[in-house]
């Protein structure tokens, strides 16, 4: 298996190449070069595996030979083994025809635990095989973050460098990110916003002096090894509902569109997806650009569901790929216009992309209710990403359809919104209860690539 650039113009990879690489030296993003398939019999026979086995099956053929067979299986058993749940990703009901799926059981309570777990054992697994070191560096409005430092903390092979927006993350996020004291892990706070800092990181892998210096690796979901992860979360929820002689629909709470894209690779593979409902906050650029076609990002306005204030959306040029007929051009040319201010999608690729996608959005008060009457409603207290999920997917209820909105983060990562909107508490689990006692360390930074680099440069040579 082959992976190569959404733009097309930079060399193909293996799959270990790909995801110690992250950004293409293009600009691009990388994608397998065919999308492998699942048959209805190797779906159905899904049904009853653990969690780990339905990973094993679904990202075995994206794998190529970096691992054998019993490698990946140790590194899939090891990277799920701290989750709090037996299921690791478990289905809830919430009415007839609207299930909840879980995906906040991980040891960071997000749904990122699911990729970053996993990326952690394969990085350790393929760097103390080579011997090399890499300087990871990542961006996040709270999550990403947060499940990066908890899977590379203490690693000998990796320093992690993570830009977190100042101010903007909560203040769960923000302790996760602070208080691990291994001296490998660096936490920044960045003046500006998420998508400052996701510029920033795209523009040291653009950089390749800095980039090749210090051996420049990422963990966002640029990372293609962490779009895999999350596809077969797709699968096993499907198949729980009875998949594939029943078709299902899921909604995302959707910021940087990888978890969303995830759902496209599982439908691609031949997981009987209706609809891919794309469910973002007041930060709605995707869903204008699903209504009209046109991708203008307009200013970044904080919310309560923070990890969703995105305007650039990284992973929607996988999507983009796809629907301009993987013409890598094509897409290296509205990149080009998006750096001067937006672009326009072409009639042919905005009837391509709805027609696998929906798209709406939730404003604050509407995330606040959705919380509140879900709580009353099922005894489900949603985090506010989820609850734009819950309220988008009720607008997109298809009769005979099941639908399955993804609960992205737990509660208790944003005590104060879930408390306003419900008037309950959601405490932190027990192995969690001393965070707000723990030092921080934190350093400052402007949103300046110079100092930037500069400083990642004095931080390893130390
Ligand atoms: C809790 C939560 N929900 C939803 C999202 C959106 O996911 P994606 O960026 O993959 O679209 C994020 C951030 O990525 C998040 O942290
Ligand atoms: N919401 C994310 C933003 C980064 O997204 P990623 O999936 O590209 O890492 C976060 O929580 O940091």
């Amino acid at each position: 298996m082959r992976y190569i650039s959404t733009r097309g113009q930079a060399p193909s990879l293996s799959f270990e190449e790909a995801m110690l690489t992250g950004l293409a030296r293009d600009g691009g993003l990388y994608l397998p070069e065919s999308i492998p398939q699942m048959s209805a019999g190797d779906i159905r026979a899904l049904e009853g595996v653990s969690y780990e086995e339905a990973a094993f099956r679904v990202m075995r053929p994206f794998i190529g030979d970096a691992f054998t067979d019993d490698e990946f299986r140790a590194i899939i058993a090891r990277a799920y083994a701290g989750f709090g749940h037996a299921a690791r990703a478990p289905l809830k009901q919430l009415d007839s025809g609207h299930f909840l799926l879980e995906l906040f059981h991980g040891p960071t309570l997000a749904f990122k635990d699911f990729a970053m777990q996993l990326i952690g054992q394969l990085f350790e697994a393929s760097l103390t095989r080579s011997g090399r070191r890499v300087c990871i560096v990542g961006a996040t409005s709270g999550d990403t973050g947060s499940a990066a430092i908890e899977a590379f903390r203490g690693l000998d092979a990796v320093d992690v460098f993570i830009f977190y927006p100042h101010g903007r993350v909560s203040e769960v996020q923000r302790r996760q990110m602070t208080t691990p004291a291994e001296a490998n892990v660096h936490a920044l706070a960045i003046d500006g916003h998420f998508d400052d800092a996701q510029a920033r990181v795209k523009d040291m892998f653009n950089d390749f002096e800095f980039r090749d210096g210090v051996r420049l690796a990422g963990v966002n979901s640029i990372n293609w090894a962490r779009v895999l992860a999350q596809v077969v979360y797709y699968f096993t929820s499907a198949v729980s509902l009875g998949a594939p002689d029943r078709k299902v629909s899921f909604t995302v709470p959707t910021g940087n569109f990888g978890d969303i894209f995830a759902g496209y690779i599982a439908k691609q593979m031949g997981l009987p997806i209706d609809r891919l409902v794309v469910a973002t906050n007041q930060n709605d650029i995707l869903h204008r650009c699903l209504s009209s076609g046109e991708y203008r990002p307009d200013g970044v306005a904080p919310t309560i569901s923070p990890s969703m204030d995105i305007q650039v959306s990284s992973n929607f040029e996988r999507a983009l790929y796809y629907a301009y007929g993987q013409d890598g051009r094509a897409v290296g040319q509205v990149m080009d216009e998006l750096k001067s201010g937006g672009f326009a999608v072409s009639q042919g690729a905005l009837q391509a992309l709805r027609e696998v996608f929906d798209s709406g959005r939730a404003g604050e008060d509407e995330t606040r209710a959705a919380i509140r009457a879900t709580w009353e409603r099922s005894g489900e207290l949603l985090c506010p990403h989820s609850a734009v999920g819950v309220h988008v997917a009720d607008a997109h209820r298809r009769p005979g359809v099941p639908m399955i909105t993804l609960a992205t983060a737990h509660p208790a990562k944003f005590p104060a919104a879930v408390e306003e909107a419900s008037d309950v508490h959601a405490p932190l689990p027990e192995r969690m209860a001393d965070l707000y006692d723990r030092a921080e360390r934190v350093t400052r930074v402007g949103n300046d690539l110079r100092a930037i680099e500069t400083l990642i440069k004095e931080r390893i040579a130390n």
